[in-house]
C-alpha cells in the first residue's frame, strides 16, 4: 500500500469511528457533562487518570479545565494524577503500580468529586483500582472506554457513566476520548456560564 493510501485509510477510518460515537454515545456524553458541572457547582473537583495516550488525555482535561477552554471564565477545580512523578514513583515503588491513583483518590477525593477513568481496554489494573478508591470516598466516576468496556463497565456503579468509544483500535478509540474530553468542557462551560 502506498503511503498516502495508508494515511487516507487511516483518516477514513478515524472519521467512520467518530460517526459511529456521535450517534451512540451523545446521552451518555451529556450525563457525564451534567454530573460534571453538578459536581464543579457544588464545590466538588474532578480527578483525572489513565496510562500513556490516556495520561496525556487526563492532562488535556484538567488544564482545559484549570485555565480555559474556549470562553474566558475563572479556572475550575481539576487535578491529573498522572504528573507529580516523586508521588507516581515513591507509591509504585513502595507499594505497586496499581496503586498510582488509588493512593492519590483516597488522599484528595471527597463525597461529591468525580473521577474522569480513562482507558482504551478497560482493562488498566491501576485506573480499575482508581475506580474502587473513587467509590470508597462517595465519589463518582466517568469512564471513558473502548472495547468490550473490559472490566472497568463492571465495576461502574448506578451514580458512574460509562462513555464507550464503539472502535476496537486503541488510536481510533483515544481520538474519540479527545473529542468527548471536547465535549465535556463545552458542556461544563455552558451549564456553569450559561454561555448558550
Ligand atoms: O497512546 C498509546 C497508543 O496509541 C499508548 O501509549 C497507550 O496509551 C498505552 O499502551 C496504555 O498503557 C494503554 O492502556 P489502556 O488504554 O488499555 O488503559
Ligand atoms: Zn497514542
Amino acid at each position: 500500500m502506498k503511503d498516502t493510501d495508508r494515511i487516507q485509510h487511516i483518516f477514513r477510518e478515524s472519521i467512520q469511528a467518530k460517526t459511529q460515537a456521535m450517534e451512540q454515545l451523545s446521552p451518555a456524553i451529556a450525563a457525564a457533562g451534567h454530573l460534571m458541572a453538578h459536581c464543579l457547582q457544588s464545590d466538588g473537583r474532578i480527578l483525572s487518570c489513565g496510562n500513556g495516550g490516556s495520561a496525556g488525555d487526563a492532562q488535556h482535561f484538567s488544564s482545559e479545565l484549570l485555565n480555559r477552554f474556549e470562553m474566558e471564565r475563572p479556572g475550575l477545580p481539576a487535578i491529573a494524577l498522572t504528573t507529580d512523578s516523586s508521588t507516581v514513583t515513591s507509591i509504585a515503588n513502595d507499594y505497586r503500580f496499581e496503586e498510582i491513583f488509588a493512593r492519590q483518590i483516597s488522599a484528595l477525593a471527597h463525597p461529591g468529586d468525580v473521577i474522569l477513568a480513562i482507558s482504551t481496554s478497560g482493562n488498566s489494573a491501576n485506573v480499575l483500582r482508581a475506580i474502587e478508591a473513587a467509590h470508597e470516598r462517595g465519589a463518582s466516576v466517568v469512564a471513558l472506554t473502548g472495547r468490550d468496556g473490559g472490566a472497568m463497565a463492571l465495576k461502574l456503579g448506578d451514580e458512574d457513566v460509562e462513555i464507550r468509544a464503539p472502535s476496537n483500535i486503541t488510536a481510533r478509540i483515544q481520538e474519540i476520548h479527545l473529542v468527548v474530553i471536547h465535549c465535556l468542557c463545552d458542556l461544563i462551560d455552558r451549564t456553569l456560564f450559561n454561555n448558550a
